[in-house]
């Protein structure tokens, strides 16, 4: 890892710029987190994030003119967020959506057509394909960066998640979405097979590999009810403030319980769709023999027992 990224990611974790200067404010806008977070990690253009309740961090993709397009820029910027809420003692949960009219169009076919510039710029095949090789890489990187966060991420769609979009919400722990959501892994309507999650994740959302084949390979679109039935998402709702609300209400718990035990609670269920029952067994007993020794433990229990006050859990 680089010094600068380094840099970047302790300044998220530690200092009150661009995330913590608007902690706990409702909502931002992305003009006054430009203004609020100038200065090396804290300076999203494509992102707009808030604190509106605690523990609760809210990210939103912010290009409503572009129909939250997905350029490189963005790509970058969903990696360095994350990474950041990742390691911020003040983060527990976090909510992904998106501004304007839709949740996202996908890659941003603009960029693509840069890409294709770039490699034009060589005659070398091996050089071009450490261009694509690397490009890849690094949007494969943001996707599962969602993922790797030992925070839950809740995503929540309103109207059209196309292509990327796809990939980007299997790789959350929880999607919401509204009644008029619909989805297309639209990646085959642009002459390529996806590559950036998709093919790994939506099997096993979808639980399905026929569904999920179906819909890789004719990039059909298919809307909120089917994605509700499928179990692509497990709530739907009427329109976006009551989509939103819902996402919020729902990390707000999240947030009031053990960070410890969430956050294990993920690792585990992550490290066991890889693996068989009895490894994933393995892996909690190892885990557990040393969070069962934590103070957030000896506390839930006590409350539970004495059904006293929620429990405070100190910061992770
Ligand atoms: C290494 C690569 C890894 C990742 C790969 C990812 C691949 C993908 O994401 S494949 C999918 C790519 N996206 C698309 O094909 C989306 C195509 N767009 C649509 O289906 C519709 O535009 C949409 C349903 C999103 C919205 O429909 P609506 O009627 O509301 O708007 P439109 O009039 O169609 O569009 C408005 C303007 O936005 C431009 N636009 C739409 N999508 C994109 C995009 N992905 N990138 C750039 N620009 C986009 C569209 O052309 C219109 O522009 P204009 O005519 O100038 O107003």
């Amino acid at each position: 890892m680089s010094l600068s990224r380094l840099n970047t990611l302790m300044k998220l974790a530690t200092q009150p710029t661009a995330i913590r200067a608007i902690q706990m404010q409702p909502q931002r806008n992305l003009s006054a987190l430009s203004s609020e977070s100038a200065g090396p990690g804290g300076h999203f253009k494509t992102l707009a994030i808030s604190s509106p309740k605690p523990f609760v961090y809210h990210v939103e993709l912010h290009r409503p003119s572009q129909l939250n397009a997905i350029n490189k820029q963005m790509w970058m910027e969903i990696k360095e967020c994350i990474d950041g809420l990742a390691i911020n003692p003040d983060c527990r949960a976090i909510v992904l959506s998106a501004a304007g009219k839709h949740f996202t169009a996908g890659i941003d076919l603009n960029d693509m057509m840069n890409l294709g510039q770039a490699l034009a710029e060589t005659d070398d095949y091996a050089r071009k394909g450490i261009i694509l090789e690397r490009t890849i890489k690094l949007y494969q990187d943001s996707i599962s960066s969602l993922e790797q966060c030992p925070k839950p991420v809740i995503t929540a769609v309103h109207r059209a998640c196309i292509g990327a979009g796809v990939d980007l919400i299997t790789a959350s722990d929880i999607r919401y979405c509204t009644e008029d959501a619909f989805f297309q892994v639209k990646e085959v309507d642009i002459g390529m097979a996806a590559d950036v999650g998709t093919l790994q994740r939506l099997p096993k959302v979808v639980g399905s590999q026929s569904l999920a084949r179906e819909l890789c390979y004719t990039g059909r679109r298919f809307e909120a009810a089917e994605a509700h039935s499928s179990g692509m998402v497990s709530r739907l709702f009427p329109d976006r403030e009551s989509l939103l609300s819902g996402a919020l209400a729902l990390a707000e718990i999240i947030a009031s319980k053990s960070p410890i035990a969430v956050r294990t609670t993920k690792e585990n269920m992550i490290y066991s769709l890889e693996h068989t029952n009895q490894q994933g067994l393995d892996h909690i007993r190892l885990l557990n023999k040393l969070n069962l020794q934590s103070e957030d433990f000896a506390q839930a229990v006590a409350a539970q027992l004495t059904k006293d006050e929620k429990p405070v859990f100190a910061k992770l």
